[in-house]
C-alpha cells in the first residue's frame, strides 16, 4: 500500500509535554543541564513528504512567522542531504495543530518526522541514533522525537532512557502569549542548580518545572492559566512555556473541562504515549513489508 502511494502519507509528529524540568547547571557553552521527563502524546502535527530528482527541498507552504530557509523540516532535509550525500531532493508540507512556541516541541518534532521519512523515502539507511546526533544540531528536543518513546532525558535532553509512564489523558492549554526559550535560559533569576535525582526518585515523588516561577512573574497569563486548572488538578506548564497541562483519567473528563475553557485561550485534549505515532507507523510498514 506504501509503495504505491507514498505520497500520500502523512507522516506524524507529535506534540509532548515536561512532566518536570529541572535544571541542574549550566555549561561552559552557555547551554545548561536539565534532567527532564519527556511525555510523548497522540496529538500530532502531519507531514507529507514525496522525493524528487531535482535534489532541491522545497515546502509546499510557509509555516506562518518562519522563512522557509529556517523551518525545521527544510533544515532537517538540508541536514540529512548533508550527512549522507544524497542527491535527491524533496516537496514537504505541514498540516499544523500543535500551537507554536508553547513548549510542546512541533518545530522540533516537525524536523525529528522529516529526518525519519526522509531516511526512508531517499533509502538512506541511516539507524533512529545516528538520525537523532543530526537532528541534535537542529534543536535539544529532536533526539527524543527521532527515537520516539517517552523518556527521562538527560544533558540538554539527548541522553535518553525509555520510561513508559501511565497513559493518562491531558487538557493542554496555551494562553495568547509568547515565551522566549533563550530569554528565560538568559535571565538572572532563573533557579540553575536543582540537585539531580534518579528516574526512581521522579517516579516516586514527581518533579517541577524550574522555569515556571520565572515565566509566571514576566507573563501573568500563564499564572491565569495555571490559577484556573489547578481547580480541576495539579497544573504545571510544559517546557519553557507558554502551555500548561493537567492530567485527567479519563478523555471525558478532560473533554468537559476544555467545552468550558475561557475563549481568550486554545486547548486541546491529548492522550500520553509510550510509543511516538510516528513510530507506530514505521513498525506499520516494516510489518507490511511496503
Ligand atoms: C528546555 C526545553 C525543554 O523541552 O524547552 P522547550 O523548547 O520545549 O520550551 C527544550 O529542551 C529547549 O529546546 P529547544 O527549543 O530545541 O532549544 P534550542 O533551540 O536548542 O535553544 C534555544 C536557546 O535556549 C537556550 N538553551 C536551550 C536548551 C538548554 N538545555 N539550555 C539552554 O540554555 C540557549 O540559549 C539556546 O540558544
Ligand atoms: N516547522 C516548524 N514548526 C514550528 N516552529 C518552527 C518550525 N520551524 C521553525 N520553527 C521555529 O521554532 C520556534 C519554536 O517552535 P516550537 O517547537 O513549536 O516551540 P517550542 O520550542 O516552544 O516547543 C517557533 O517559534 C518558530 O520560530
Amino acid at each position: 500500500m506504501l509503495s504505491e502511494n507514498k505520497a500520500l502519507v502523512r507522516w506524524p509528529a507529535p506534540a509532548k509535554l515536561n512532566l518536570c524540568l529541572h535544571i541542574t547547571g549550566r555549561r561552559p557553552d552557555g547551554y545548561h543541564n536539565l534532567q527532564t521527563l519527556f511525555q510523548l502524546l497522540n496529538y500530532c502535527d502531519y507531514l507529507t513528504v514525496s522525493s524528487s530528482e531535482s535534489g532541491q527541498i522545497t515546502l509546499q507552504a510557509p509555516t506562518p512567522g518562519v522563512a522557509d530557509d529556517d523551518n525545521l523540516v527544510v533544515r532537517a532535509a538540508r541536514a540529512l542531504q548533508a550527512a549522507t550525500g544524497c542527491a535527491l531532493g524533496a516537496t514537504l508540507s505541514i498540516d499544523k495543530r500543535i500551537p507554536m512556541g508553547g513548549g510542546l516541541g512541533g518545530g522540533s518534532s516537525n524536523a525529528a518526522t522529516a529526518l525519519v521519512a526522509l531516511n526512508y523515502l531517499w533509502q538512506t539507511g541511516l539507524s533512529l541514533p545516528h538520525l537523532a546526533e543530526i537532528g541534535l544540531q537542529l534543536g535539544a528536543d529532536v533526539p527524543v522525537f527521532v527515537m520516539g518513546q517517552t523518556a527521562w532525558a538527560e544533558g540538554v535532553g539527548e541522553q535518553l532512557t525509555p520510561v513508559p509512564m501511565p497513559q493518562n489523558w491531558y487538557l493542554v492549554v496555551t494562553p495568547n502569549c509568547h515565551v522566549s526559550t533563550a530569554e528565560i535560559f538568559s535571565h538572572k533569576g532563573l533557579t540553575r542548580d536543582t540537585p539531580n535525582i534518579t528516574v526512581a526518585a521522579f517516579l516516586e515523588q514527581g518533579g517541577q518545572n524550574d522555569c515556571q516561577a520565572l515565566v509566571v512573574k514576566l507573563h501573568p497569563q500563564v499564572r491565569q492559566v495555571i490559577d484556573w486548572l489547578n481547580q480541576f488538578g495539579a497544573a504545571q506548564m510544559t517546557g519553557t512555556g507558554a502551555s500548561v497541562y493537567c492530567a485527567f483519567a479519563t478523555a471525558e473528563a478532560a473533554q468537559s473541562v476544555l467545552c468550558i475553557l475561557p475563549k481568550q485561550w486554545q486547548g486541546f485534549v491529548a492522550q500520553a504515549v509510550n510509543i511516538s505515532p510516528l513510530h507506530s507507523l514505521l513498525q506499520q510498514i516494516d510489518d507490511t513489508g511496503a
